[in-house]
């Protein structure tokens, strides 16, 4: 994702990259990845130093909420794809935010199928509330469930309330799958995949299957794209693309 963002803003007349930073910096890779000559480069986030206006941030689970919280210290709004973040972390971001009045943007995904899908699950749970989501990824993901497999979850929950999910004894442990709030989650990881997910509603004598694709990961600078601006300009932490279409 670093490298599509590198290009994208390459690409782009509007964006302008002053800087990159990765803990375990590869000079070599990152000089292959078209960067030019006045972009610095950091391997320790107290050695950053930039007059950025926007902190993009596509790394680990384990590093995103301390590379948010120092975006937003130092006055640079950030736009965020990293999943795994926990519910109080990105509570006490926004709170934060507020507090220094350096808004942003963080996505579960930008891609505007997995923004539909996500807004057409949560207006079919109003009408059939059973319903289970199965997430397939790539198996280099890092974490489990996807945070858009979360955020679905979340969502539905918001209009369905709490529902426990059919009791069966697992003959083999975690084979129902995770629970958020009675909604199961699956989580596929298979070489080839990209990012994919499937809302499965069930009734009685019927069934719903809402399903979107992200075969090409340039996809999801299509959402980035429109989240920089935003961002830059928001005096609040917005949590969801669907904030800004
Ligand atoms: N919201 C969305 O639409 C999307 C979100 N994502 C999410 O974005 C994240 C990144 O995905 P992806 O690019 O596939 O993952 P990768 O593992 O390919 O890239 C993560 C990068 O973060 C670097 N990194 C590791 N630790 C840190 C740190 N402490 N601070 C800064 N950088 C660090 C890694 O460097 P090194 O290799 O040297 O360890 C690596 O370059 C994931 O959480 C993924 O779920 C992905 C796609 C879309
Ligand atoms: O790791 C990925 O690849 C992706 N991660 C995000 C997530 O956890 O939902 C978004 C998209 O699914 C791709």
């Amino acid at each position: 994702m670093g490298q599509k963002t590198v290009q994208m803003i390459n690409e782009s007349d509007e964006f302008e990259l002053v800087g990159g930073y990765n803990p375990g910096i590869d000079v070599a890779h990152m000089q292959g990845m078209g960067l030019n000559d006045n972009v610095k480069l950091f391997s320790q986030l107290d050695e950053i130093e930039t007059d950025a206006d926007v902190w993009i941030d596509f790394t680990v689970p384990s590093a995103v909420f301390g590379n948010v919280k120092f975006a937003i210290e130092h006055g640079i709004h950030p736009v965020v794809g990293t999943s795994g973040m926990k519910e109080d972390q990105i509570k006490q971001l926004q709170q934060l935010a507020k507090e220094k009045q350096v808004g942003g943007i963080i996505a579960p995904n930008f891609g505007l199928s997995a923004v539909l899908l996500m807004k057409f699950a949560k207006e079919a749970a109003k009408y059939l509330p059973d319903v289970e989501i199965i997430e397939m990824h790539h198996d280099d993901k890092l974490d489990a469930p996807s945070g858009t497999a979360l955020s679905t979850a979340q969502m539905i929950s918001e209009v369905r309330g709490d529902k426990p999910a059919p009791k069966s004894e697992e003959t083999l442990p975690g084979v129902r799958g995770g629970d958020y709030k009675g909604i199961k989650i699956h989580s596929v990881r298979l070489p080839g995949y990209v990012a994919h997910e499937q809302v499965l509603f069930g009734s009685k004598g019927e069934a719903l299957t809402i399903r979107q694709d992200s075969f090409d990961r340039g996809s999801f600078m299509n959402g980035v794209k429109l989240a920089v601006p935003a961002a830059a300009k928001a005096t609040e932490l917005i949590v969801g693309l669907e904030n800004i279409l």
